[in-house]
């Protein structure tokens, strides 16, 4: 495998390794002894799959505070999708600032996102779903989210009128969010 880091420290790009043959492929889609090798230490404890039915179906930017802020490792297992992080960690020297990658069942790449960012996507093409493993069961009481379409972010997506959840419709500017992370010096 193969792990880069993003521009937004502390996210990381991976390529695992894919054994083609005649059948079709094979890849180790998480090793937990590999992964910490290359410096991803999470001990994951929950893993989420959605199916959008759509193209252009937005999920976000969603987190959760503290004590159940999560690490995310996400894929795409069918379709594809423009992945989107956002940093919310105080003193960070990118606070605010977002960062894409398109994941989809035809590059297998996985994107680590982890605590102190919002995560959103959007499906490319109908029928994508997308699995992701977190390091912090989910908790409605810690879960909060910043609007898609926060002028402040400006994020590049590639729909202006998507198809968003209710819950999704109505989260607050960054600039209102209630946020508990720390930037740390050591965070690549
Ligand atoms: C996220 C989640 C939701 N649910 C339930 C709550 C709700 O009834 C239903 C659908 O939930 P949501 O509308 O929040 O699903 P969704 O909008 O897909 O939320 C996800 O979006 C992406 C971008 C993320 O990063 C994830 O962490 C998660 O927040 O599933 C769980 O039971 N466990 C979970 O871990």
């Amino acid at each position: 495998m193969k792990v880069q880091p993003a521009r937004l420290a502390g996210v990381k790009w991976i390529e695992p390794t894919v054994f083609e043959d005649h059948r079709g492929f094979f890849m180790e889609s998480y090793n937990a002894a590999e992964y910490a090798r290359n410096g991803i230490a999470a001990t994951f404890v929950q893993d989420n799959h959605s199916l959008s039915a759509e193209a252009g179906v937005l999920r976000g930017l969603h987190y959760q505070l503290h004590p159940k802020a999560q690490t995310k490792l996400v894929r795409v297992v069918a379709g594809s999708i423009l992945d989107v992080v956002v940093d919310l960690r105080s003193g960070s020297p990118t606070f605010g600032q977002w960062e894409s990658f398109v994941l989809s069942a035809a590059n297998k790449r996985q994107l680590l996102v982890p605590v102190g960012f919002a995560h959103g996507f959007c499906t490319l093409e109908a029928n994508t779903e997308v699995l992701y493993k977190v390091d912090e069961v989910y908790s409605p009481t810690h879960e909060r989210g910043i609007a898609w379409n926060d002028p402040a972010l400006s994020i590049d997506w590639p729909v202006t009128n998507p198809t968003l959840s209710a819950k999704d419709q109505i989260y607050p500017s960054l600039s209102d969010a209630e946020l508990d992370f720390v930037y740390q010096e050591d965070e690549r």
